[in-house]
């Protein structure tokens, strides 16, 4: 993306100038003559940089008044101040007042060039910081090894860079989020901002106010910028979108369709470059046929669809992320990293995980913390709570009782093959191709094999 720089100078040859050398370097500009201008310019959309005079012929402000303005409003925009030979003084006090730097005139084409990109590393790298931080744990990266996943990441490779709409559908907890996270990162706009929009928790009468900021008063006092403006630049994501109240959905269709909108009680329209993805849990076409949603809404968000599998779809999943989940959980807490037996990991792959991969993400939280002892002892299907661990075993554990003693050979090994095969096809979710690879046999002969046993799809889990 194109940096774009606002340049505030009273004299146009100045101006000219600078915006000369800027846009032969690929940046865009804007510019201003006075500070009722500069400031206007600074509020009807963020730049990336101000280049400001210090001395303002016939303006309100002097450089310094609209300084600590910009300051006071987003400190997080870097100044640069132009100072000529009798205002030095003032160009350095401007520096104790938040200015990155100056320049003096007559200057130089590289001089300002170097300070320009300096300012705009810097104004990153402290961007980038803070977003590291409020980012910690939230996942950009899908993990695991089923062909499903494999299947979503290319995809996901494949339409991140062309900045199309995506809506992402799938169960709570699936990993929605995690792909739309995704998405940003492998774009042209993964330096840019990823901004989400809940519609799921907001009170429908702070919807607007959120979505496209509200105006305020004429001094600015008031002015608040909304989602649509914070993540010019980047990404915006509209997370349950099913959510959205059905007026404020007609308003955003324009905002898509055009890329400009109105604060709430304002009447300059505002320019963005935004890419928006959503997410929802629920059948929008339903929601399209009830009249909760708006069909023109649903074809500009729907323009590529992702549907990210629940963790059922997908039990070879399983072992890999519980694996993830627990070393990780055990890093976080300063515990000793422990292993999974295998009758636990089969219990967790047979288990229905109705709130997906968050739920298994907090139970291998839960299950390190809470189980006693400093030891590294694998955890055992025993140790998971009632709900997962009682899944598995019975069909896992060929116990050698008296019953089984009482059975010919052919019989007992059967009924051994009917359990083991049954417990094996659960762990692959009911895949025949992959279970039969596990357990060494080819595809038509484990076929053969589960009809003479009579192990019908019931008895396979999901596929
Ligand atoms: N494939 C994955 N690899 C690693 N972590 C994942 C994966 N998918 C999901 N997670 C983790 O699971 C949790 C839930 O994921 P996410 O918030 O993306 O789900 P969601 O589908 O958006 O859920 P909801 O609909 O409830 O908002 C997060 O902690 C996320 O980091």
């Amino acid at each position: 993306m194109a940096h774009e720089i606002l340049i505030v100078d009273d004299e146009p040859d100045i101006r000219m100038l600078v915006e000369g050398i800027l846009e032969d370097e690929g940046y865009t500009t804007r510019v201003a003559g006075n500070s009722d201008a500069a400031i206007q310019a600074f509020r009807s959309r963020r730049p990336a940089l101000v280049i400001l005079d210090v001395w303002l012929q016939g303006s309100k402000l002097d450089g310094l008044g609209i300084l600590s303005l910009l300051q006071a409003e987003d400190s997080s925009v870097p100044v640069i101040m132009i100072s000529g030979h009798g205002t030095i003084e003032t160009a350095v006090a401007a520096l104790q007042h938040g200015a990155y730097d100056f320049i003096e005139k007559p200057f130089q084409a590289d001089r300002l060039l170097v300070v320009v990109r300096r300012a705009i590393e810097a104004a990153r790298l402290t961007k980038e910081n803070e977003e590291l931080r409020l980012r910690a744990g939230q996942e950009a990266e899908l993990f695991g090894n089923s062909v499903l996943i494999a299947a979503i990441r290319s995809q996901i490779e494949r339409v991140a860079p062309t900045g199309s709409r995506v809506l992402i559908t799938g169960a709570p907890g699936a990993g929605k989020e995690v792909a739309a996270r995704m998405i940003h990162a492998r774009s042209r706009r993964a330096d840019g901002p990823f901004i989400v929009l809940n519609c799921a928790t907001m009170a429908p009468e702070r919807f607007e106010g959120e979505l496209f900021g509200i105006e305020g008063a004429a001094d600015g006092t008031g002015r608040r910028i909304g989602v649509l403006e914070r993540a010019h630049g980047g990404t915006l994501l509209l997370d349950e979108v099913a959510d959205m109240p059905l007026e404020t959905q007609g308003k955003i269709v324009r905002a898509l369709q055009d890329q400009t909108f109105e604060r709430v009680g304002g009447s300059t329209r505002v320019k963005v470059d935004i890419r928006v993805l959503a997410t929802t849990n629920r059948d929008l076409q339903a929601g399209i046929t009830a009249g909760r949603f708006r069909e023109d809404l649903y074809y500009r968000l729907a323009v590529v669809p992702l549907r990210m599998p629940a963790l059922r779809e997908r039990r070879d999943d399983i072992p890999g992320l519980a694996m993830l989940f627990l070393h990780r959980a055990a890093e976080l807490a300063g515990l000793p990293q422990r292993e999974l037996s295998a009758d636990a990991v089969a219990a967790l792959q047979a288990y229905e995980w109705p709130g997906n991969i968050r739920e298994l993400r907090n139970l291998m939280e839960r299950v390190l913390i809470m189980l006693p002892g400093n030891t590294t002892e694998p955890i055992r299907a025993e140790m998971l709570p009632s709900t997962v661990g009682e899944g598995a075993p019975a069909l896992l554990k060929f116990d050698a009782s008296a019953d089984v003693m009482s059975l010919p050979l052919r019989e007992a090994r059967d009924m051994f093959e009917t359990q083991y095969l049954q417990a094996q096809l659960l762990r692959f979710g009911g895949n025949i191709s992959r279970t039969a690879i596990f357990v060494g046999m080819e595809r038509s002969a484990l076929h053969r094999k589960l009809k003479q046993l009579g192990v019908t799809s019931e008895d396979r889990g999901s596929a």
